[in-house]
């Protein structure tokens, strides 16, 4: 595998990511969230990105997943250097590798709970009968099969949330990035989900980066991240003494 486009950049890591910044444009003035951030991503971990509102986390795993262009460095996934991808084998490599959970669920509202979830089955070209008894075995899992006809708009924000978790999780992708996953959780809910989150998406082939501030499933990690003001200040198995 050709590993010289990104420096040191080991073979086998989940995502590797060298010297990446992020600039946005508000008026007159550009603001640096992130200033050139190098971090490589193990297969087989759960890894934890902490840190204060505004910090830079969402930014950094929309990078990370393929959604926002960083403004400088480099990110493989998987071994695969993503911008430098078109734009076609992108949307391609996305939809075969990762699964991601925003904090926006962006479900669609015309069609029930089944359906949103079997999306990315089928927008690979599965038959829509089969990815949506496929969709249905995972709603299950997540406790809301019972709500599998129901349109987005009869259901609770924590059953939208456990309908988008199904849809990242369905199609098996070997990396699936989360944004505040629990948010809308109760505490059983919650780790139900983080456990389910590391069934599917924690295997010796695969990775899975997750955004939160609920302290309650801080104890699931296998590595935490934290970020402040767009660096990397605290890289670790346990959150930092004094959290
Ligand atoms: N599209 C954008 N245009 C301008 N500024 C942006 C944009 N997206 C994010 N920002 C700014 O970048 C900074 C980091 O935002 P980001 O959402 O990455 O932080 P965060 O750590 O995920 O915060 P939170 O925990 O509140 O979700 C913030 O100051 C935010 O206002």
């Amino acid at each position: 595998m050709d590993t010289s486009a990104i420096g040191g950049c080991a073979p086998e890591a989940a995502i590797c990511a060298r010297g990446v910044t992020r600039d946005f444009t508000s008026g007159q003035q550009v603001i640096t969230v992130l200033h050139g951030i190098d971090v490589d991503i193990q297969p087989g971990e759960l890894t934890f990105v902490v840190g204060e509102s505004g910090s830079g986390k969402t930014t950094l795993i929309s990078i990370m997943c393929g959604i926002l262009w960083p403004t400088k460095g480099d990110i493989r996934v998987f071994g695969t250097d993503i911008y430098d991808l078109s734009d076609t084998d992108l949307v391609n490599f996305r939809l075969e590798n990762i699964g991601f959970i925003f904090q926006q669920y962006n479900l669609i509202p015309s069609i029930d709970a089944a359906s949103n979830a079997a999306v990315p089955l089928i927008a690979k070209g599965m038959d829509r009968i089969e990815a949506r008894e496929k969709a249905k075995l995972m709603l299950e899992k997540l406790n809301i099969l019972d709500q599998a006809d129901k349109l987005p708009s009869q259901l609770s924000g924590g059953q939208q949330q456990r309908v988008a978790i199904a849809r990242a999780l369905v199609h098996e992708p070997r990396l699936v990035v989360c944004d505040e996953p629990t948010a809308a959780l109760d505490a059983n809910s919650g780790r139900r989900v983080m456990d389910l989150l590391r069934e599917v998406a924690v295997a010796e082939d695969r990775a899975c980066i997750i955004v939160t501030h609920d302290n309650r499933v801080f104890d699931l990690a296998d590595r935490i991240l934290v970020l402040e003001d767009g660096k990397i200040t605290h890289d670790g198995t346990d959150m930092p003494d004094g959290h």
